[in-house]
């Protein structure tokens, strides 16, 4: 996401933009689906070593890598937000939710307090940082004054989500984003950012 400023200004700027990541779609079903072997890569982005695995998180993770770069692109905060909350929010919560975690939600015992706590903070303090370097570079305005109540409150959303136990039905590299582009595009409409 920090590289798309480095495309062009053209309408098919995002196209190539979405090069890599579909690149990493016909990867990772290529190994999921044991077309082909590579262990270093199974190894890397998975837990119990199956191919498998590959067609679960990390293929919804690119996917929505994906339709960010082609729906949302640069001049919407709404994907900008949406890989934030995922990578760096949901991210987080499970780093620090793993190490720390000991204080169970009382409706999840698969989840924690301090975990859901980082990915409120982490995905907040992201989407902000991310929003301010996309603003700086002109891709749109940044009304601080109300962004940030609005932004507290996708995060807020994108948390509860998280944390609810529907991830044996929906993996949370889906509901995660999905709820956050629902909440952005409520708060903040579809290429506003005030
Ligand atoms: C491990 C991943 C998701 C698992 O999430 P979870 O189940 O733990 O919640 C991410 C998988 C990433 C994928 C294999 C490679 C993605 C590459 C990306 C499209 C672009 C990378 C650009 C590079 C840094 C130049
Ligand atoms: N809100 C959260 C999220 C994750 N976690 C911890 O992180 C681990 C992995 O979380 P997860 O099942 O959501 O994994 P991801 O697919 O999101 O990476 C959980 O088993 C918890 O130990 C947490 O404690 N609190």
């Amino acid at each position: 996401m920090s590289s798309w400023p480095l495309f062009s200004n053209s309408t098919e700027a995002r196209f190539f933009a979405a090069i890599v990541p579909l690149l990493n779609c016909i990867r990772l079903l290529t190994y999921g689906l044991r077309l082909s072997t590579d262990e270093a890569l199974v190894k890397s982005v998975t837990r119990e070593g199956k191919p498998e695995e590959l067609l679960r998180g990390p293929l919804y993770y690119v996917i929505v890598l994906l339709v960010s770069v082609l729906v949302f692109w640069r001049q919407s905060p709404i994907g900008i937000v949406s890989l934030s909350m995922m990578s760096g929010g949901d991210g987080f919560a499970d780093i620090v939710g793993r190490r720390y975690g000991s204080a169970k939600l009382p409706f999840n015992e698969n989840k924690s307090w301090i975990g859901s706590i980082s990915m409120f903070i982490s995905g907040f303090l992201l989407s902000a940082l991310m929003l301010f370097y996309f603003s700086c570079l002109g891709y749109f305005t940044v009304c601080w004054d109300l962004a940030l109540g609005k932004l507290a409150l996708v995060a807020l959303a994108a948390t509860v989500v998280e944390c609810i136990p529907v991830n044996d039905v929906v993996d949370d590299n889906i509901s995660v984003p999905l709820a956050t582009m629902l909440a952005a595009y409520l708060l903040f409409g579809y290429s506003s950012c005030c």
